[in-house]
């Protein structure tokens, strides 16, 4: 019988690297028991046969589809519970812990919903007494539910949302309905036909007032015959670019009443005789929605880590054209246009996942807080998931299109997992906040923060260089700490920028909101500079953190990673260093200056290691007087890939 013998290419790539990939690898997983706690898992998922396909499953029916994604979707939450039990340590919803497992059958998951939002929707808007109800219910998969906010006719705008839930003390109920067809419910992922359960947001009324959006937990199928209950219209909405087997769905209530106790609890409450009780603060309605987007996160830069092996590994192996007559066809991966493709999304993937575990731990110490009343830190940890969860989310999609295009035509290929990986990162993007409403989110934030910067008011930490750059500049020296400064002057130009149009467009006579529309561009543009400040930052910072612990080989190879990203965003950001004379800063020499990579190594995900014996070199020399930018690029030799 054949035996699939590895590629000639890929094997001697695999012998040149330099440094320890279990080191690395351990890096990646967080640690050495994380790196245990994944491989047990992928070693209990690879001997399921019942998750590895016959039939392609694009070849199959969208019933059949589903259906098999069910059948993998509980295998798969089987094994994630087994594991969780076995592992208290294992915490299944530490970014990507738990969407990882479940992407582990290829097609996203019908569950995907009821772990992702579900559950942390218990754990973060019922009271104890609500939690002792459904949380061991929902945690061992009695009840499955999705979390139903969207409607046909409003996604971002949450205060326009039009299901009412109308409280009636003489019953103790609350009437839930869907006054017009776009009040319905549109897009809940399981909600199709797999969910029994649901969180429903609606406008709530008591007393005839409207107290604003919350939350419900809702039974919307009978939990024996799975049909849908009366006053409930349920569905799936049908074909999408991808996630097939989302199973994303409609929901209408016709006078569909729930018991008080069903309304989520833990924040505001309405007692028996209809009074309403005030939560500390509306926003902690929108708890889901920052878990959520600070996860995604994480998980856009494992998605893009799967793309950029795929990738990677295939530029080792494919030979192409003849540059020099006679002579053997090159790996792909030595053509410099490649390596500029490839090595940024390598690159990029570790950026968004360290920047993700940061981002987790600071909500982390947030939640915390609300746990103790203090609610300081709940603006910027806002602003936070925002901008982080546009940034991550975009960069990692365009980054996933760009290693399926650097694959000529087999990246366009089912079997190259690339449509399936775009398929899930396009739609987060859209998801959970769309993109460009994220960054104006952020804007919110950062054109308080400015106002406050201008006072000399002390700001928080990620906007604190605010103040700094608007009064006398620190002499900036030449290193990769240069060029986040440089980053930071370009936020403070863009920030200044917007608030500048805002300012101008309201001397002109517009009122604040349609000065507001008329500089969103800019407004979006800050946010976006702000964030790729705070991504750079933190990636610099993560790896000169990290490399006091580890071999200097690894570390070596993780700093020229990092200088690559830096270096990487400073020409695509060009431009706004040039204008980063707009901000009022002393007569300093910026200077960057070439960051010498002999070599650089790299690992995208398990088991795989890039062998960059050097990256392109930029020397890039900024001065602000004369804004001279001359670029001097050295040329790199080879590049080759190991694995282990
Ligand atoms: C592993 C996980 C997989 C999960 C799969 C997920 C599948 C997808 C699920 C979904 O998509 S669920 C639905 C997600 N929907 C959204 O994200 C809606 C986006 N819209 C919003 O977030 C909000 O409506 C808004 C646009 C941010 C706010 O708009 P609005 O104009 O109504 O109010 P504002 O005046 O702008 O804000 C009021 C006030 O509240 C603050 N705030 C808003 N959101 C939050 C939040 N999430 N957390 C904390 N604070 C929030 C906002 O900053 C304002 O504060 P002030 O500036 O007035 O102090
Ligand atoms: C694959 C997928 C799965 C989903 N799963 C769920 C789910 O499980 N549960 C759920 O509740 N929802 C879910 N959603 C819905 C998702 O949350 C919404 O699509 C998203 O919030 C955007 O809202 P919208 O679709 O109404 O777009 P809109 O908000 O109508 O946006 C359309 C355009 O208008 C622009 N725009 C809107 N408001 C503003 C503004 N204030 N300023 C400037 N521009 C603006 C946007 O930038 C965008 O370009 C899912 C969506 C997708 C694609």
């Amino acid at each position: 019988m054949a035996v699939n013998k590895v590629n000639e290419d890929l094997l001697r790539e695999r012998a040149r690297y330099t440094f320890n990939i279990e080191e690395l690898t351990n890096f990646i997983d967080g640690g050495e028991e994380g790196t245990r706690n994944r491989r047990e898992v992928e070693d209990m998922v690879i001997h399921v046969k019942e998750l590895h396909d016959e039939v392609p499953e694009d070849y199959l029916s969208h019933k059949e589809r589903y259906e098999n994604a069910v059948k993998k979707g509980c295998i798969l939450i089987d094994l994630l519970k087994e594991h969780v039990l076995r592992h208290s340590s294992f915490d299944a919803y530490k970014p990507s812990n738990m969407y990882r497992v479940l992407s582990m059958a290829k097609e996203v998951s019908p569950v995907l919903l009821h772990m992702g939002m579900f559950v942390p929707t218990i754990f973060g808007q019922a009271s104890a007494e609500q939690q002792e109800e459904w949380l061991h219910k929902a945690l061992m998969l009695e009840i499955i539910g999705t979390y139903a906010q969207t409607e046909l006719g409003h996604g971002t705008f949450l205060r326009g949302l039009e299901t009412t839930a109308t409280y009636d003390p003489s019953t103790e109920e609350f009437v839930l309905h869907s006054p017009t067809l776009t009040s319905y419910k549109w897009w809940p992922g399981g909600l199709g036909q797999t969910a029994n359960h649901c969180i429903v947001v609606a406008q709530l009324y008591s007393r005839e007032k409207c107290y604003g959006v919350h939350a419900f937990l809702v039974q919307i199928r009978d939990s024996e015959t799975h049909m849908p209950l009366p006053g409930i219209k349920v569905g799936d909405i049908g074909p999408k670019l991808g996630f097939q087997t989302a199973n994303n769905g409609f929901l209408g209530f016709d006078h569909f009443r729930i018991p008080r106790k069903n309304m989520l609890m833990r924040n505001a409450q309405v007692l028996k005789d209809g009074r309403y009780v005030k939560s500390k603060s509306d926003k902690l309605t929108y708890g889901t929605m920052m878990l959520v987007r600070v996860m995604i996160v994480s998980d856009a830069a494992y998605e893009l880590s799967r793309a950029a092996t795929i990738a990677a590994r295939y530029s080792a192996v494919r030979r192409q054209s003849m540059p020099r007559p006679g002579q053997p066809e090159p790996q792909i991966l030595d053509y410099v246009t490649q390596q500029h493709k490839v090595f940024i999304a390598i690159a990029t993937s570790h950026a968004l996942r360290l920047t993700g575990g940061w981002l987790w731990d600071a909500y982390s110490s947030l939640t915390h807080d609300l746990d103790q009343g203090n609610l300081d830190q709940l603006p910027e940890l806002h602003a936070l998931a925002c901008c982080l969860k546009a940034i991550s989310s975009r960069d990692s999609n365009s980054l996933v299109e760009q290693c399926r295009m650097s694959c000529g035509g087999h990246g366009y290929m089912s079997s190259s997992n690339f449509p399936t990986i775009y398929g899930a990162t396009a739609a987060t993007v859209t998801y959970e906040g769309e993109y460009t409403v994220m960054l104006l989110q952020t804007a919110r934030y950062l054109m308080k923060a400015w106002k406050e910067a201008l006072g000399g008011i002390v700001l928080t930490p990620t906007v604190a260089y605010m103040v700094t750059y608007n009064k006398a500049k620190p002499a900036w020296v030449n290193t990769p700490e240069a060029i986040i400064q440089g980053f930071h002057a370009v936020a403070v130009g863009k920030v200044k920028e917007a608030a500048d149009g805002i300012e101008y467009h309201q001397n002109s006579g517009k009122d604040y909101e349609d000065a507001w529309n008329a500089a969103s561009v800019m407004l979006v543009k800050a946010s976006e500079c702000y964030c790729r400040a705070i991504i750079c930052e933190t990636f610099w910072k993560e790896i000169q953190k990290h490399s006091r612990s580890m071999s200097r080989n690894l570390a070596v190879v993780l700093q020229q990673l990092s200088e690559l990203y830096l270096s990487y965003w400073v020409l695509e950001r060009s431009g706004d260093f040039f204008q980063v004379r707009t901000v009022p800063l002393t007569r300093t020499k910026f200077e960057f200056v070439s960051f010498a990579s002999p070599k650089c190594h790299c690992q995208m995900c398990t088991g795989f290691v890039a062998h960059i014996t050097s990256v392109v070199v930029l020397a890039v020399q900024v001065s602000i007087q004369n804004l001279t930018l001359t670029f001097c690029t050295r040329k790199r030799n080879e590049f080759d890939i190991g694995s282990c």
